[in-house]
């Protein structure tokens, strides 16, 4: 869809279309016990010393590097956890449409969403234990870091498309760099309760065990679906708004 045609009602839809992505990338990663050396400081050393830190910082830097080059960071929605020194794209520049108002791209929060992830969200949905595959642990953390960025970052499109629906409602807050005005006037309670449902839901679905004999393994799932509920509820949501308020103080720069 062209942007300049984006609605508060498609980008909603892109954030339940975003959910699958999230709850797929979490019942990956539950495959996985915690398998704490993928985030323990020193894992990774070698002899030449260009990287020492923990195996998941190496595996999504690398990533970003080869993903640089192939020109993903070139994209608005796109936001890097490792920004410096990226290399550059190899590849032709593509015209994005000039959607966002362009102080939008100083704002990135994926140093508190990594953080949010590693220290408290994992935690929340995987076992304890250590079965020695951390490469694999780190590749699943990846994708969920990457679903998880896409969606809370989505929050700069949300906040666009709600100034352009009302304006004059959102101006005086920013002027006075009200945030908590600004965060009542962006929030839907009754949008949030229906995602919180609708997420449980999902994960009941996408995470039951299929069996082919009539009494299959009814009520077991492979992430809890109250929990996915109350990472969006209590994290996911929150971060969204974070950003959206974040773009909006700065929307009229
Ligand atoms: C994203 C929106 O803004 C807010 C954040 C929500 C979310 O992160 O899902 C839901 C409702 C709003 O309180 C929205 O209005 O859809």
């Amino acid at each position: 869809m062209a942007k300049n045609s984006l609605t508060l009602e498609s980008v909603r839809h892109s954030l339940i279309r975003q959910e699958d992505s999230i709850i797929f990338s979490l019942i990956e990663r539950a495959h996985f016990p915690i398998n704490s050396p993928t985030y323990s400081p020193s894992h990774v050393s070698n002899s030449t010393h260009t990287f020492s830190g923990p195996l998941l910082r190496f595996v999504v830097k690398e990533n970003e590097a080869l993903l640089a080059k192939a020109g993903k960071y070139a994209n608005p929605e796109e936001h890097p956890f490792f920004p410096e020194d990226l290399p550059p794209s190899v590849v032709p520049p593509y015209n994005f449409p000039e959607f966002l108002h362009p102080p939008a791209a100083s704002i990135n929060i994926n140093k508190d969403i990594w953080d949010a992830y590693v220290n408290k969200l994992l935690q929340l949905f995987v076992a304890p234990g250590d079965d020695g595959n951390y490469a694999s642990t780190a590749a699943s953390d990846l994708v969920c870091l990457q679903a998880l960025s896409r969606r809370i970052h989505y929050g700069k499109l949300v906040a666009e498309v709600k100034f352009r629906e009302s304006p004059q409602e959102y101006e005086p807050a920013i002027r006075a760099k009200d945030r908590d005005t600004l965060m009542k006037l962006l929030t839907f309670e009754k949008v949030e309760e229906a995602v919180m449902k609708r997420v449980a839901k999902k994960a009941m679905m996408f995470g039951q065990e299929v069996t082919l004999n009539k009494d299959g393994d009814h009520g077991k799932y492979k992430v809890d679906p109250s929990v996915v509920s109350r990472l969006y509820g209590d994290w996911i949501m929150p971060l969204t708004k974070h950003v959206e308020v974040e773009y909006l103080l700065r929307r009229l720069d």
